[in-house]
């Protein structure tokens, strides 16, 4: 059985990553317009600083994102000495979403679904995983299926700095050799219910170059895009949106099925193409994505 939590129709186009250490980043976290924050504890604090930057978090994320945008910590892996603190933040701020980063067997996500529901953790807070080391990718598969029968996984979030590092595949545009990998992420994330999310785009100032990416996450199914920079939000909205063509689209397919005489019919015809009843299911799904965004944008 997928996640019930992944069913309904969240916006994660553009989940930016905000050093926890970083007050004036933080600062900035009230006026962007990314549908995520990714609070890290991770890659971005420096060894010595991982306690300050759990104080700042403490403090400060109550207040920080409260409009409907999701709230995730990205924690430190579990083999590191700094999960078990970080763990004990998400367990006392309760974010929407705890990021584990480098999980590589199922038994990662089960360990902090366990110790989140001992300490009575509501199940609205979820579990969400780095997918970016070589054995995590082998066994993705199984590790999304710690998501069935209500379990807490929500999402995946490709970590291409650590899978190329590990794997030693150069960065080029296009990521011919990586693309294998990331679908077999994306097929085991769907036939598990999950999110998935496109990993970071390095450099912040080729706007080209990033937007082509984009568009190549979009094109593989990905739910949005994991970002460094704010530069980066406008085009990570408008890549992951359902654009005009699909919009109309999606209308016309749930027009076509409303009228009476396909009342009884699972196939009709189209503009000269064939419509299923499973083209009016991703027709409807989109329609709700479109009526979150919209909500989104007239809210104050
Ligand atoms: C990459 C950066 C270090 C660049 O910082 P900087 O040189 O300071 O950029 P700018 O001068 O252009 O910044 C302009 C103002 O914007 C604010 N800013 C910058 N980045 C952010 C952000 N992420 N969130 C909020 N605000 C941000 C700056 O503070 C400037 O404002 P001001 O100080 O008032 O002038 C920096 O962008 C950065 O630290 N980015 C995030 C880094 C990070 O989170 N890394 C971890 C995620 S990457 C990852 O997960 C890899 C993955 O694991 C994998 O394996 O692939
Ligand atoms: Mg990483």
């Amino acid at each position: 059985m997928p996640s019930t939590l992944s069913l309904t129709p969240r916006p994660y186009r553009s989940l930016l990553s905000v050093p926890a250490i970083n007050p004036r980043a933080l600062d900035k976290v009230p006026q962007l317009a990314c549908d995520g924050v990714i609070f890290d504890l991770e890659d971005s604090v420096f060894p010595e600083r991982k306690d300050e930057a759990r104080e700042a978090l403490r403090e400060r994320l109550p207040a920080l994102a409260r409009d409907g945008r999701t709230r995730i910590i990205r924690i430190n892996d579990l083999s590191s000495p700094f999960a078990a603190a970080d763990l004990d933040l998400v367990l006392a701020v309760r974010p929407d979403a705890v990021l584990l980063p480098k999980v590589e067997r199922p038994q990662d996500i089960l360990f902090v679904q366990e110790r989140l529901d001992t300490a009575g953790c509501p199940p609205e807070v979820a579990i969400w995983a780095m997918m970016e080391t070589a054995r995590g990718i082998l066994e993705a598969g199984a590790i999304a299926a710690t998501g069935d029968r209500a379990g807490r996984l929500q999402a995946f979030v490709i970590g291409l700095n650590d899978l190329r590092k590990e794997s030693r595949v150069l960065p080029r545009p296009g990521r011919a050799f990586l693309v294998p990998w990331l679908m077999q992420v994306v097929l085991a994330a769907r036939a598990h219910g999950l999110c998935v999310i496109d990993s970071v785009f390095n450099d912040f100032r080729d706007e080209d170059g990033f937007e082509a990416e984009c568009r190549q996450g979009r094109e593989m199914g990905f739910d949005g895009k994991m970002l460094i920079h704010p530069v980066q939000i406008d085009a990570a909205n408008r890549a992951f949106a359902p654009s005009a063509e699909e919009i109309a689209d999606a209308k016309a397919i749930a027009a076509a099925f409303a009228r009476q005489e396909a009342e009884d019919r699972n196939v009709i015809t189209l503009d000269g193409r064939m419509i299923e009843r499973l083209h009016l299911e991703e027709a409807e799904r989109l329609l709700a994505l479109v009526q979150v965004l919209e909500n989104r944008k007239t809210m104050p």
